[in-house]
């Protein structure tokens, strides 16, 4: 499968060891498009060797490519936020993980219809399990 990972760059880099390890675990059995947002080098100012517009292109078209998109909530992100309503305006199964202990998912999110996956997580360990009984033998 091919999984698109959307968490937080200029929204702040605090859970970056969380989205390593996430991506690390999906990339056991799947191909992670987005493997560049859990490296703990990339800081909030985001990859420098490409425009916004490069940016913002290479993700929307890995986004049409995926086959589901996982998006760690717990940091609130502008992109984030964007790339969920892309998902959604694509018809693209979304599964959300969030630390509830961290902060308040947006009610955009939490309150819309699409949105049905949403995961609450306090350990890095809790996350894998949730994401493992999602994707053990399942096709999105
Ligand atoms: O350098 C980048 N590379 C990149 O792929 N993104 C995408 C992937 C992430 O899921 C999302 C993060 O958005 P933000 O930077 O607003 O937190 O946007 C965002 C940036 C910087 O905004």
């Amino acid at each position: 499968m091919k999984i698109y990972f959307a968490a937080s760059i200029r929204g702040g880099r605090d859970e970056d060891k969380t989205y390593k390890k996430i991506i690390k675990f999906l990339k056991k059995d799947n191909d992670v498009l987005t493997e560049h947002v859990g490296n703990t080098d990339l800081t909030a100012e985001g990859e420098t060797k490409l425009s916004d517009k490069e940016i913002r292109d290479r993700d929307i078209a890995w986004l049409e490519e995926a086959d589901v998109m996982v998006a760690d909530t717990t940091n609130p992100s502008l992109g984030v936020g964007y790339e969920l309503a892309y998902a959604e305006k694509l018809h693209k199964p979304v599964v959300i993980l969030h630390n509830d202990d961290k902060s308040h998912l947006s009610a955009m999110i939490s309150g819309s219809d699409y949105f049905l996956d949403i995961n609450n997580y306090s350990t890095y360990h809790d996350a894998i399990q949730i994401l493992d009984s999602k994707f053990s033998g399942k096709k999105y």
